[in-house]
């Protein structure tokens, strides 16, 4: 197991945005959070990544308690996470958006200058997370001409460059075009079966996620109502109960 919650419980007010949830995730598995709006499934994520302390509960990842964590530790140790609205700098080329991250990894410049300046070493990692993520070809483009699926892929070669053992990403396929959805599922694929990572998603295209996915996490009011293999998920009567009452997003 390279990821587990205990108990993880938030609240807003009265709401009861996360309550109890005990999530375990294998190493180099893609393992999915689905649910209907409000579910949790954010907040959730947030707890993860430290973006917001639990009432309850801890984190552990590699067997150490993780919970609380600042954003740059976490990616200290190999915790990343990629977020929907992509995190890139659009007036600069593919090339130095990654190079940029791969020298606040290397700790070269603690703050990040926006500087033309690229190490010949740096380049070569840059051009390598390019090339893994499709983007060979494209590291002069500037970012913000890159067609959208495009961008999306950017962003995790950024998430790539802090060398992660375990990404976590906010609705990777999110406003994309059923090709370039497809695009980015197969770049899903290829980080866990020749990466070796393990990947942790929040998405609502349920069939993709079907598709994508070892293990499907389904939560509903702040609790997780289901969990196990796309197979099973589908005939669960919890998550068909979830669908009738057309919760979920299609
Ligand atoms: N900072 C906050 N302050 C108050 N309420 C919040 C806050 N963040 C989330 N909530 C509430 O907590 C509940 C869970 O929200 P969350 O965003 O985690 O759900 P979600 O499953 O990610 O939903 P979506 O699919 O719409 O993104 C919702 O009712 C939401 O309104």
């Amino acid at each position: 197991m390279i990821l587990q919650t205990h108990s993880l419980s938030k609240s807003f007010g009265g709401l009861q945005a996360v309550s109890d949830v005990s999530l375990t995730v294998k190493a180099k598995s893609i393992h999915s959070v689905l649910g209907p709006n409000g579910a949790g499934k954010t907040t959730l994520f947030n707890l993860i990544t430290g973006a917001i302390r639990p009432a309850s509960g801890t984190v552990q990842f590699d067997g150490k308690e993780i919970t609380g964590w600042s954003p740059n530790r976490l990616a200290e140790i190999g915790v990343v996470r990629t977020f929907q609205r992509t995190s890139i700098f659009r007036g600069l080329s593919t090339l130095e958006n990654v190079a940029l991250a791969i020298r606040s990894h290397r700790r070269l410049n603690y703050k990040v200058r926006v500087s033309r300046e690229i190490s010949e070493s740096v380049r070569e990692e840059a051009l390598r997370c390019l090339h893994n993520v499709g983007l060979g070809n494209r590291e002069a483009v500037m970012a913000d001409n890159l067609a959208h699926g495009y961008q999306r892929a950017l962003d995790i070669a950024i998430g790539l460059a802090l060398k992660p053992k375990l990404i976590l990403m906010d609705e990777p396929l999110a406003g994309m075009s059923r090709g370039d959805r497809q695009g980015i599922a197969d770049l899903i694929l290829k980080l866990r079966d020749e990466f070796g990572l393990t990947i942790v998603i929040v998405e609502h295209d349920v069939g993709m996620v079907m598709k994508l996915s070892d293990i499907i996490t389904v939560m509903q009011n702040g609790r997780v109502i289901a969990e196990g293999p796309p197979a099973s998920i589908r005939e669960d009567s919890n998550v068909k109960k979830a669908y009738l009452h057309g919760s979920f997003a299609s």
